[in-house]
């Protein structure tokens, strides 16, 4: 069994640590939860590095995490608990659409996901879809599942409202010549989504002392991104020159933000564009995620995503119009104006595109050039 584990992560489009050899896996917990059904907390070591997964050892897990959210189960540690009755007889299919969890669909109402990599303490993307539950930009959380890892109440997957006449955002926008309306209205509901988070969460200031601490992360995170994709490192000075720029800028307004936004974490639906997702970057520490962070960093990734769509979809001049109606839509819906605040937004982006390097190195080679072009 462990032996085939070694083999089989790898080949994961969720597993994180491509790229890089397995010393061992080990198990560290294991639940039977039905006849040929057991959840496992596996312990992957790499390096001098151990993260641990959620690991479903047989089928019938959707069906399962259904029947246990409706019943408010306790079992061997884990706990199921859901917010409103769900109907634990509806048929369950796979997503399809396998990224960084595993993610299933319960008839045409509710969908589930299991988190793959774990980190000990509360996933944010079950912390904010709760608090914004309601609110009306997110799909409604329905219940979760959790258990404790070193005494920490850790999140192990959710169950959330299906927008089942909802339409991607990137297949919207790479299917879409004239987005720019789309784009605008996006643009609005992610400045509404970030007023919500600073009224639920507050608003913070990031002093100059730590936002020099910011920039020396960056550049920490950018050295290690030019030593495994050395195709980076001819653009080191540039994007250095970008975070040193940010260092002299002095304090930030920060608040709670999206933290991983593209146009993938995003839905058009009959009553409008839903926000998907607030895990954030699942590879960063969990400290980091939850941290309060400049807005402009969500506006950054969306950003970069319309160059994605650009490249993949369009021409690259797609680009640029759907980049500026979406900051209009921003800021005219009361978010900081992209365009009065240029320093800190292209360190984003360029620190956006970093990570995007490393992602696509790692998990699709051939898409590589797409962030890199970004430096060019
Ligand atoms: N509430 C939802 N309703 C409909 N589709 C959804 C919903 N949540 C996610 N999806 C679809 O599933 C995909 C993956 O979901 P996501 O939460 O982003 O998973 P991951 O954490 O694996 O990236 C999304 O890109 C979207 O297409
Ligand atoms: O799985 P997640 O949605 O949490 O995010 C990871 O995978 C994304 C790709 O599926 C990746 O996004 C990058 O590719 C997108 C197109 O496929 C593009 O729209 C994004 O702008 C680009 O960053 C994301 O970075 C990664 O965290």
């Amino acid at each position: 069994m462990t032996t085939s584990l070694e083999a089989w992560l790898p080949r994961q489009r969720w597993f994180a640590g491509k790229g890089r050899p397995i010393t061992s896996v080990t198990v560290r917990r294991s639940t039977p939860l039905a006849d040929g059904l057991t959840h496992q907390l596996i312990e992957v070591r790499q390096d001098d590095e151990t993260s641990l997964y959620q690991h479903l050892d047989g089928d019938g897990f959707p069906a399962f995490l259904l029947s246990a959210c409706a019943a408010g189960a306790d079992l061997g540690g884990l706990r199921f608990r859901s917010l409103e009755p769900l109907d634990p007889g509806l048929p369950a299919r796979p997503l399809g659409a396998e990224q960084s969890n595993t993610s299933f669909v319960y008839g045409r109402s509710a969908i589930g996901k299991v988190f793959r990599l774990l980190t000990p303490g509360l996933n944010p993307d079950l912390e904010l879809t709760r608090a914004l539950t309601g609110r009306g930009q997110v799909a409604r959380l329905h219940g979760w599942f959790e258990t404790d890892i070193d005494g920490v109440t850790t999140t192990l997957g959710m169950v959330s409202e299906f927008l089942a006449d909802g339409v991607d955002g990137w297949k919207l926008a790479t299917a879409t010549g004239n987005f720019r309306a789309h784009a605008h209205a996006l643009g609005a509901a992610t400045a509404r989504v970030h007023k919500d988070l600073a009224a639920v969460f507050g608003v913070a200031r990031i002093p100059a002392p730590a936002v020099q601490a910011l920039a020396r992360t960056m550049t920490t995170r950018l050295d290690a991104a030019c030593s495994e994709v050395p195709r980076l490192a001819p653009h080191r000075a540039r994007i250095a020159e970008a975070f040193a720029d940010l260092a002299s800028h002095g304090p930030m307004p920060a608040q709670r933000i999206h933290g991983d936004y593209h146009l993938g974490q995003v839905m058009s639906t009959p009553d409008g564009w839903r926000l998907l997702d607030f895990e954030g970057e699942p590879s960063k520490p969990l400290e980091e995620r939850r941290a309060p962070a400049h807005p402009l960093r969500d506006v950054a990734g969306m950003l970069r995503s319309f160059d994605y769509a650009a490249h993949f979809g369009h021409t690259p001049s797609w680009s640029d119009p759907h980049r500026s109606a979406f900051c209009s839509g921003y800021a005219e819906a009361g978010g900081p104006d992209p365009s009065v605040h240029p320093v800190p937004l292209r360190a984003f982006v360029y620190d956006k595109a970093v990570y995007e390097v490393v992602y696509e190195a790692r998990n699709r080679p051939h898409w590589l050039p797409i962030p890199l072009s970004t430096f060019e």
